[in-house]
């Protein structure tokens, strides 16, 4: 499969940057959600689910054809929740039809991202809506009880490494777990909407007990309500994984640069970008004011 990006005829940075504008407000507005968590952290988990079909052996998936907007693909019990962040952009999508599905489900997550103090993360436009028939059947969105081998040999689908992978995953420092979506539960701390390295710290520092969960699930917990789930906790089983766990606990910088790295890698897997496509990078709104 080919994917070609052709960015939206005519649209400059300041026409993306008022995209970013209308989501960042909206998530300002709309910042009592899911019990004050606010809408960053289920926007960045549809960037990375509409990004995750993804697999190298023939090119498919990915986030080009913005096909998440399929019921086909949303209702993967998988997703559960994320009908909360595709009804977010609803409206977003109504006042920029011109935006692709693709772009838009990427620069959400971007958005969100940069809005919770995340790393300044370059963005290119030009993903092409695809039709129904392209929509990657289920079974390719990673269950969270895998362990270490899993994790691994999950994301050989996608190329990345070892690194790359430990990175990736310091995302679940946003947001939360929740009974009814994944059968998960928690984390109970309350500042799960500001990115930064503590998932790394959580991992080496807490003492973790593996428990049953009211819905019969086993995650870590540890004092304090904070909780891992089995593919969180893989990262300090594995050798090879915790050498990278224990660098970016040390390290906040190379964690928000390397993060950034992967993270633009995930959005663009799989997408020919011509040269003449400038990164685009996005002020925040903090940025912005008089
Ligand atoms: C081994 C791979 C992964 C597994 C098994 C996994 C699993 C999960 C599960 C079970 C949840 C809870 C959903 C709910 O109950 O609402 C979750 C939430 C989340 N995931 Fe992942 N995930 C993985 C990788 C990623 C990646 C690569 C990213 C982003 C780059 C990501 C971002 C998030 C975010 C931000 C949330 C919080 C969403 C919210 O608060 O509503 N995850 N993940
Ligand atoms: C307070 C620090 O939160 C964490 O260490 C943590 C760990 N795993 C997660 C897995 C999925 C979603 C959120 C998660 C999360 N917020």
């Amino acid at each position: 499969t080919l994917h070609i990006a052709r960015p939206e005829k005519g649209k400059t940075l300041a026409d993306f940057q008022n995209i970013y504008n209308s989501i960042a407000e909206k998530m300002k507005s709309e910042s009592a959600y899911d019990d004050g968590t606010g809408y960053g952290p289920v926007l960045v988990r549809l960037s990375w689910h509409s990004s995750a079909t993804y697999d190298k052996n023939d090119n498919s998936g990915g986030s080009y054809g913005g096909t998440f907007r399929f019921k086909k693909e949303a209702s993967d019990v998988l997703s559960k929740g994320l009908e909360n962040a595709t009804k977010f952009l609803d409206p977003i999508h109504s006042e920029y039809p011109w935006l692709s599905h693709g772009d838009l489900y990427t620069l959400g997550g971007v958005t969100a991202l940069q809005e919770l103090g995340g790393p300044k993360t370059p963005w290119r436009p030009g993903r092409v809506d695809t039709g129904p028939e392209t929509v990657p059947a289920h079974g390719r969105l990673p269950i969270p009880e895998g362990n270490a081998s899993y994790v691994r040999n999950y994301y050989d689908r996608f190329g990345f490494n070892d690194q790359e992978v430990v990175a990736l995953l310091g995302a679940h420092i946003l947001g939360k777990t929740h009974l009814k979506n994944s059968g998960y539960d928690g984390p109970w701390d309350d500042d799960t909407n500001i990115f930064s390295n503590e998932f790394f710290g959580n991992l080496l520092e807490r003492k973790w007990t593996l428990e049953k969960n009211a819905a019969s699930n086993m995650q870590y917990n540890a004092k304090g309500g904070i909780m891992m789930l089995p593919t969180d906790y893989a990262l300090v089983q594995d050798p090879k994984y915790l050498k990278y766990v224990k660098k970016y606990a040390d390290d906040q910088d190379a964690f928000f640069s390397d993060f950034r790295d992967i993270y633009v890698k995930l959005l663009e897997r799989g997408i020919s970008f011509d040269d003449s496509i400038e990164p685009l990078v996005f002020k925040t709104l903090k940025e912005q004011l008089k």
